[in-house]
Parts: structure tokens; C-alpha cells; sequence
């Protein structure tokens, strides 16, 4: 069964170290995000964890320092749902760090029944983007100041499904779980060729990645029926180990160093789909994302 899951994850590895260096993860205390902070720590790196659930956070915390070694470990609350949350931890970090040197946006939802986040926004877009879009915004100078550095974004091969409903981004006419989601995950590609185009010249790179379908707490919300048939998939699907490994190609591969904007699957360049490359609805999002969260980021 291993070696059928090992078919589908590409083959990377690198030896490459983070010592003096910061990493910043979101949604780190599960899943993909937490096995990126394991590799990270064993890296050397100083890692923090940012994430929604305090005592799920101190537990991964405590399982990561003592399998890496690494003391330098340390969690941070950030509620992704919640610009005020976001601003909060965003200014904890541009106060007491030095340099923010990677940032993975790796948190995400799918699929939950439809919900709002605190400013209003439709819960999966909101959260998967937006939340993430502000958060990048606010700790840029940070980040510019630390270059080279990077920003990693985990999309999903879902974005080929997505289409962004400029007429209707909060799903408030309709909502469909899954066209939600897609749309979210879009809007995370386009995104990155957005901001690696205006980082240009800065030494700071952007990448886009799909991490493969991965057995995480992710499919909590399918149906039972759903769920069965992710399980019975088990085989054909990554374990989260598996699953981490193109955000950590794309946080540390130094033949990376010079690419920026690019998606990323099975640690190799991969192809998205037209709707993902489009420069004008890029464009677009941009400039709505910034009117839903009243900054202005040119
Ligand atoms: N699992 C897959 O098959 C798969 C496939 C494609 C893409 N992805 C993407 O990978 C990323 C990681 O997912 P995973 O599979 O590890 O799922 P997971 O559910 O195990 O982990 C998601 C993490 O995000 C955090 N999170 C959710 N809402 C948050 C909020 N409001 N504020 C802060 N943190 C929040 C959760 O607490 C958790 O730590 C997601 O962006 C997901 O869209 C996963």
C-alpha cells in the first residue's frame, strides 16, 4: 500500500536547513499544516504555529518539539474567520519578530454548510481567501525586509472547477458547497500570480501548490456516504506526511529560488487551468478583495 502511495507524490528530498530562519504556518496544529511545521522544525527553523485552537495547538506543539528537538517552536492564535483576530496576531508578530523569512498559507475549510464569518463574508471564501489575503497584507513589509523569502499558498487541484461569482462572491443568491470551495481555491492561484507580479524585484517569491488528495480532518463535512468512499480510497490517497511535501518543496527547494507565481504539484511544476492564468480577473479579485476588507494594496 505504501509503495502505490509513493507512485502519486512525486520524488524530493532535500537536506536543505532553516537555521536562523522564521517560518509562519497557518492551521498548523492538524493535517498538511502540521506535518509542513514538523519537517520545518527538524530544518532548524523557528516555527510558529498559527492557529484557532489553543489546546490542539499546545498538543501538536509539544509532539513536534519533542520529535524534532526543536525548542524554537511556538504557537499563536489566529482565527482566520475574523479580520479582528487576524489584525491582532498580525500586529503581535510585526512587534515582537525580527523577521518573518517563510510564510505558508495552508489553512483552509471545504464544503461546510453555508455560513458567514464575522465581517460577512461567505464562511469558505472568506476564510480560504480572504482571511489569508489580509493576513499576507499585513505582515508584507515584514516579509520584504526578510528577503529572500517566500510565500506559499496551498491551493487545491479543485480550482480547475472554480469560477469567481463577481456578481455573487458571498454565495448569498446560491450556495453550493463544493462551487464555494473551488471558488476559493481559485481565487488562491489567481492570487498568487497577482502578488508575485507586484513583489517582483523583491526578493520575495510566491507559489501555488495542490498537495495531492490527502487523508486529513479536511472531509469532516462530506456526507457519511462521502466519507465512506474517501476511506475506502485510502491506497490511491496521501497520508499527510505525503501530503506536506510540496509545501516543503516549495518553502526550501533552492532550484525554486528564482521562480515565482507558479503552481506547484507532486513537488514539480503543474499545469492550472485558463481560468487560473487569467491576469484580468486577477486583477479584478485583487481589487475586490481589497474593497471586502477596506485596504488599500496596490
Ligand atoms: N486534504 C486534501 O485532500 C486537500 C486537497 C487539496 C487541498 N488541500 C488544502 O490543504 C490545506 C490543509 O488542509 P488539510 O487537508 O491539512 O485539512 P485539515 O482540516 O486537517 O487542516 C486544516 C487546518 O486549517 C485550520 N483552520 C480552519 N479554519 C480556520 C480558521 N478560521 N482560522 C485558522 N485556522 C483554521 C484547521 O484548524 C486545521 O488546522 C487546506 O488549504 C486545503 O484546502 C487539502
Amino acid at each position: 500500500m505504501h509503495s502505490i502511495r509513493n507512485f502519486f507524490c512525486g520524488q524530493w528530498s532535500s537536506s536543505a536547513r532553516l537555521d536562523e530562519k522564521t517560518v509562519i504556518i497557518t492551521g498548523a496544529n492538524t493535517g498538511i499544516g502540521k506535518e509542513t511545521a514538523r519537517d520545518l522544525a527538524k530544518r532548524g527553523a523557528r516555527v510558529i504555529m498559527a492557529c484557532r485552537d489553543m489546546a490542539k495547538a499546545e498538543a501538536a506543539k509539544k509532539e513536534i518539539v519533542q520529535d524534532s528537538g526543536n525548542q524554537n517552536v511556538v504557537i499563536s492564535r489566529l482565527d482566520l474567520s475574523d479580520t479582528k483576530s487576524i489584525r491582532e496576531f498580525a500586529e503581535l508578530i510585526n512587534k515582537e519578530e525580527k523577521q518573518v523569512n517563510i510564510l505558508i498559507n495552508n489553512a483552509g475549510i471545504m464544503m461546510c454548510p453555508y455560513s458567514k464569518t464575522v465581517d460577512g463574508f461567505e464562511m469558505q471564501f472568506g476564510v480560504n481567501h480572504l482571511g489569508h489575503f489580509l493576513l499576507t497584507f499585513l505582515l508584507i513589509d515584514l516579509i520584504k525586509r526578510s528577503a529572500p523569502a517566500r510565500i506559499v499558498i496551498v491551493a487545491s487541484v479543485a480550482h480547475s472547477w472554480g469560477s469567481i461569482r463577481l456578481d455573487d462572491i458571498n454565495s448569498e443568491k446560491s450556495y453550493d458547497t463544493a462551487k464555494a470551495y473551488c471558488q476559493s481555491k481559485l481565487a488562491n492561484v489567481l492570487f498568487t500570480r497577482s502578488l508575485a507580479k507586484r513583489l517582483q524585484g523583491t526578493g520575495v517569491t510566491v507559489y501555488s501548490l495542490h498537495p495531492g488528495v490527502v487523508q486529513s480532518e479536511l472531509w469532516r463535512n462530506l456526507s457519511t456516504p462521502m466519507q465512506m468512499a474517501v476511506k475506502v480510497s485510502r491506497p490511491f490517497t496521501k497520508t499527510s506526511v505525503q501530503g506536506a511535501q510540496t509545501s516543503i518543496y516549495c518553502a526550501v527547494a533552492p532550484q525554486l529560488e528564482k521562480e515565482s507565481g507558479g503552481y506547484y504539484s507532486d513537488c514539480a511544476p503543474a499545469r492550472c487551468t485558463r481560468a487560473a492564468s487569467d491576469d484580468e480577473m486577477a486583477q479584478k479579485l485583487w481589487e475586490l478583495s481589497c474593497q471586502m476588507l477596506g485596504i488599500t494594496w496596490e
